[in-house]
């Protein structure tokens, strides 16, 4: 494989937990019905390229409306990109569109392309070996159940049996700071903003995942448990420093405080990508450097 981007090459070892390559969506009303309106409306994503390694926690940044949570979303398979791939651990998320109607030699399986074949079960992975966590924490919490039940659903949804299950959930409780049984009997409503945020990255947790997905996690949260949420990331990455991290931010503190490299996007594409440290202390980019002026004043 000729063409792994360079993030992921310069970031060394061995295959990227995701990647993400030459991503393009749009978004408009008028597609499929024969008019070429599509192509009035800007694109959301525009080639977009980015890998994330094994325990690396990269920090998406720009203005509203830049792309990033519709890259993010493509990138962990909740949206699927008009073209470009996905690959969760080396395997292709979203190749069936690409090689549709060109079936290489060899590549059926009961009349079914192998590719194909390859491309649910990487699908299916990276279902299995994600883990998101969403702005709005009450989103992610049925309001019928109690938080235990919550974290653990997960788990009870891959078969695993009920009180092996509330015991890892206890366990993910305690790995956020939440008292299990202070918190696990509680119902979403009785929660704090912040506490709520903590059990939703507890249920986005428990499973082992191999990469986190968090997008905005602490714009809805009241400032005095940002600081919270913030030890949570801090202490989850020290628990398992195998897994990935994926964060969209705007508040360019907190990116120094939890990511090791930062992706800077600017009207669907990525106008700057480096170290944390690089960025935000010498930015190439007049955008960049725009944003970051803006969060030293
Ligand atoms: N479902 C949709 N239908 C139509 N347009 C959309 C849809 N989702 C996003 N867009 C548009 O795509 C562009 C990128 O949106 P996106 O939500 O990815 O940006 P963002 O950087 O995450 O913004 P914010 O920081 O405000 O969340 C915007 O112009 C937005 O209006």
């Amino acid at each position: 494989m000729g063409s792994v981007h360079e993030d992921a090459a310069s970031h060394g070892v061995g295959v990227p937990v995701l990647e993400v390559r030459h991503v393009v969506k749009t978004f408009s009303g008028g597609r499929g019905v024969g008019h070429a309106t599509s192509h009035d409306a800007p694109r959301a994503v525009d080639d977009v390229s980015f890998a994330v390694a094994a325990g690396e926690s990269l920090a998406v940044i720009g203005e509203s409306g830049s792309g990033k949570t519709t890259v993010t979303r493509i990138a962990f398979g909740l949206l699927s990109p008009d073209s470009g791939d996905v690959l969760f651990r080396g395997e292709s998320v979203d190749a069936t569109r690409r090689h549709r109607g060109v079936p290489r030699p060899g590549t059926l399986r009961h009349g079914v392309p192998r590719r194909d074949v390859a491309t649910a079960d990487a699908r299916r992975e990276l279902r299995l070996g994600s883990g998101i966590v969403f702005q709005d924490p009450f989103a992610s919490l049925d309001p019928r159940w109690r938080i235990r039940r919550s974290v653990a659903e997960p788990l009870t949804a891959r078969g695993i049996g009920r009180t092996d299950a509330l015991a890892r959930a206890d366990g993910a409780l305690r790995s956020v700071g939440l008292d299990p049984t202070l918190f696990g009997e509680r119902y979403p409503q009785d929660l704090s903003g912040g506490q709520a945020q903590r059990a939703a990255i507890a249920r986005a947790l428990v499973t082992r995942p191999r990469i986190l997905l968090a997008d905005e996690p602490m714009s809805a949260i009241d400032v005095t448990s940002r600081i919270q949420i913030l030890d949570t990331f801090r202490a989850i990455r020290a628990a398992d420093p195998s897994m990935a991290m994926v964060v969209v931010l705007h508040d360019l503190g907190i990116v120094r405080m939890i990511a090791d490299r930062v992706l800077v996007m600017h009207d669907g594409r990525i106008v700057e990508s480096g170290t944390v440290d690089a960025v935000l202390t010498a930015p190439r980019d007049p955008y960049t450097r725009t944003l970051v002026a803006a969060a030293t004043m």
